[in-house]
């Protein structure tokens, strides 16, 4: 099966991790991501994503030294892609993480296991690793809220005064970070990556099993030949699947935004929910509280639609939308021949998709939308969960604050010096007794 078209991340650290002179802050040192259809594509490809995952370590491996080899850890954590594939078929992603074990097993570093994380640590993980960057957490700073769209789950995390963890205990995740305690929000929710939102949108639209689907979430003059059995194979969608359609469907783009709008709407569930406020399908979401970073997906699509600026008024942003999503796909292909196909074809939805999540799914509002910022780096590192997982199994970040020292390294240079000429010469006055007396005394004759 194919689990989610998510992609691999192998991310290596150095160990001892390096640390920036000035800030002491850990730089992430993200050698290679394996890209593949997804670590799913481990059953299915495995030659294919194989290769990719032992070039990845090859370079691990020149880029570590050698000395160093075997006092580097190296963690594989899987997210939602996996989560999916265990769900679906837990054999199956067994034997993916032998595999992948099997391989990572052969190179000389530290080897420290294989885990399929939880949704709520991939959003605290998120968290932390921008906050991080950000060293709001050692300054002890207002934190950033973290929002990641994968491919087959989407995070939501941040800090909010109106959430104490009583309502809804399940979204709270309490850390103690250089002696400050937080008690963040987060919610992870499983099928809402972009991959796996398309395939609920489009198990929606063709539900009754036509020959022929017409689809607002892609470009006019998009045609393409689909399988209905590739669509419906992921646990997002299964149960849905219709009886009686044939094996394949005509898949047939209009580019409509509004049209599309709605049928991205039609994948959320606004119906019911028993907390104060939720964001949607009865998952409690406190107020949004302060500055918020928006990463993965959200800035792959969101700079190639060329929208990452979010002064520019809400309203202005769908009507760039709509004209993107109008545009002839022959002309979005002439337009852009080295994108991946898969990738062009699909931006029409994938911002719609985005932008339903951030105001319709999380109540982002005209004015609070400007409070979002899309981010792929931060001062050089990814934004993502893997620094903050790997900080974590380090513990490299302090429960306690460290003894800050009350000047700068310079200013302690000069007031030991200080100190140290100053005893000298106190040294040497105390031996005064012991100076030898002046023969030369004036004599009185
Ligand atoms: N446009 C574009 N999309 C990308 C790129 N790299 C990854 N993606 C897509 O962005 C989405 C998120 O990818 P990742 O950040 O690797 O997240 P993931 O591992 O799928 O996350 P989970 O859903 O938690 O498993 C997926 O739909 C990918 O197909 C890229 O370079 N450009």
């Amino acid at each position: 099966m194919d689990a989610g078209s998510s992609h691999t991340a192998l991310y290596i650290y150095e160990w001892p991790a390096e640390k920036d002179n000035n800030t002491g802050r850990v730089e992430q040192t993200h050698l290679c991501k394996v890209k593949g259809p997804g670590i799913s594509s481990y059953a299915s490809a495995p030659v294919k994503a194989g290769e990719s995952l032992r070039l990845c370590m090859e370079e691990a491996k020149q880029w570590v030294p050698g000395k160093r080899h075997h006092q580097t850890p190296l963690y594989l954590g899987a997210t939602a892609g996996m989560r999916l594939l265990n769900m679906a078929n837990s054999s199956a992603s067994d034997k993916v993480f032998q595999a992948v074990e099997g391989a990572l097993q052969k190179f000389p570093f530290s080897y420290q296991g294989a885990k399929i994380i939880s949704g709520q640590d991939e959003g605290a993980f998120g968290w932390i690793t921008v906050n991080y960057l950000d060293e709001r957490l050692k300054q002890g700073l207002e934190t950033r809220g973290a929002l990641d769209l994968g491919g087959a789950s989407t995070q939501i995390s941040f800090v909010s005064d109106n959430y104490d963890g009583s309502e809804s205990p399940s979204n709270s995740v309490t850390f103690r970070l250089y002696g400050n305690d937080y008690n963040l929000y987060t919610h992870s929710f499983l099928c809402y990556g972009k991959d796996q939102s398309l395939r609920m949108m489009q198990a929606h639209q063709s539900q009754a099993g036509p020959a022929t689907v017409l689809d607002p979430c892609f470009h006019p003059g998009y045609t393409a030949t689909k399988n209905y059995s590739v669509l419906y194979d992921s646990p997002c969608v299964s149960d849905r699947k219709p009886k009686d359609a044939p094996d394949t469907f005509t898949h047939i783009g209009i580019g409509d935004f509004l049209q599309c709008q709605a049928a991205v709407k039609s994948v959320f569930n606004f119906t019911s929910c028993k907390y104060s406020r939720c964001s949607f399908n009865g998952v409690l979401q406190p107020l949004l509280q302060g500055p918020y970073g928006a990463f993965s997906a959200y800035y792959f699509v969101m700079n190639f639609l060329n929208l990452t600026d979010t002064s520019v008024p809400l309203e202005d942003v769908k009507e760039k939308l709509k004209r993107y999503c109008a545009t002839n796909w022959d002309q979005i292909m002439q337009q852009h021949p080295e994108v991946k196909l898969k990738y062009l074809a699909e931006y029409c939805f994938s911002g719609t998709y985005i932008l339903t999540l951030l105001t319709e799914g999380y109540n982002f509002t005209s004015e609070s939308y400007s409070d979002i910022k899309f981010i792929k780096k931060i001062k050089g590192s990814d934004a993502g969960w893997t620094l903050g997982y790997m900080l974590n199994l380090t513990n490299m970040i302090p429960a306690e604050a460290p003894d800050t020292p009350l000047l700068p390294h310079p200013g302690y240079v000069s007031v030991v010096s200080v100190i140290a000429v100053l005893l000298f010469i106190l040294f040497i006055v105390s031996l005064r007794p012991l100076w030898p007396r002046c023969s030369k005394q004036p004599q009185i004759v």
